[in-house]
């Protein structure tokens, strides 16, 4: 029989999958998988159950929002597992689901287990953490992490943006030097962004054009500090309208592997959740190392 561990957070999002899970299981078991089911406890707890226990599966299927998929998906690249991934999104934005394009429903979702197809897609090396779709600083990143849960699951994606715009009165620079390809490039930035997706925070069009998960390249932006309050909310405006961006304060680029030297401390987020304060940062891209089911 084929073995299949399924790990949820019961928590993610609205918490919905409580009232999916008999479902998903039933029809786990009628697709010919003896399960295993894990609910998440505590932050960290997926990663854990991968690293003790996913070498045993022929596939593990999560639940949950970004960050336990990220956790799932860290956990096997530090075994260094080819196992293969199956994701039913339970986040409140489910970004990475959606540029995944991956059934809207939870219970279409888990049918991917037997009807979808697997499909490799490129993962972030972060120093020696891994991300799957977006590693960020500065502006609105702390927003998702410092948002508790329980407001998340009452205001969903609103609460992003709640806790962002209280968030522009007191915006951070940042003193770097990036080095990427055969560039360096210097200077004070507010936000910085390495993604590979095709929306941020339920935005679509923000991380570039021609973008592919599988390419083996991630695509950069950077925001120069603005001069004023005027010129930050220009920024802001182009960026959510995914207009053309504004390249004296906007920079855009694709790169496989880049460094980035801060003079101070920067507190990262991996995923959407806290990735931890770092002055300087080596993120490369590792080519198509996860294996997940997506539609057919
Ligand atoms: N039982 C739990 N109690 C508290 N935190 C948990 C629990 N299980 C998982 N977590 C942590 O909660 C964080 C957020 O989880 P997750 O991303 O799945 O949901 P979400 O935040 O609702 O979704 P999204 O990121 O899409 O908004 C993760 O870091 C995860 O490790």
């Amino acid at each position: 029989m084929k073995k299949l561990l399924l790990i949820y957070n019961p928590h993610a999002g609205k918490a919905l999958i409580k009232n999916k899970l008999s479902e998903i299981v039933e029809f786990i078991t009628k697709s010919g998988f003896e399960i295993t089911i894990y609910s998440t406890l505590y932050s960290g707890h997926a990663k854990e159950i991968v690293k003790a226990r996913a070498g045993e599966f022929d596939i593990v299927v999560c639940s949950g929002g970004d960050g336990t998929l990220d956790e799932v998906v860290t956990g096997i690249m530090e075994k260094e597992l080819d196992t293969v991934v199956g994701y039913i999104p339970a986040g409140s934005t489910n970004d990475f689901a959606n540029s995944l394009r991956l059934p809207k429903t939870m219970v279409n979702a888990a049918k991917l287990i037997e009807n979808g197809s697997v499909v490799s897609c490129d993962v972030g090396q972060f120093n020696e953490d891994s991300f799957v779709y977006i590693a960020a600083f500065g502006l609105f990143t702390d927003v998702s992490y410092q948002t508790s849960q329980e407001l998340k699951n009452v205001l969903g994606h609103a609460a992003y943006l709640l806790e962002g715009v209280k968030r522009l009165a007191n915006i951070m620079a940042y003193d770097l030097k990036v080095y990427h390809d055969d560039e360096v490039i210097e200077g004070r930035f507010i936000y910085g962004m390495i993604t590979n997706s095709l929306s941020v925070g339920g935005f679509q069009g923000m991380t570039g054009r021609n973008v592919k998960l599988d390419d083996g390249l991630f695509e950069v932006m950077l925001i120069r500090e603005p001069k004023n309050p005027i010129e930050l909310q220009n920024i802001i405006t182009s960026l959510l309208l995914a207009e053309e961006a504004d390249s004296r304060y906007i920079l855009s680029f694709k790169t496989d592997n880049l460094r980035i030297e801060a003079k101070d401390n920067i507190s990262w987020t991996l995923d959407g959740e806290f990735g931890g304060d770092y002055k300087d940062v080596d993120i490369k891209v590792r080519k198509r190392a996860l294996k997940i089911l997506v539609k057919k």
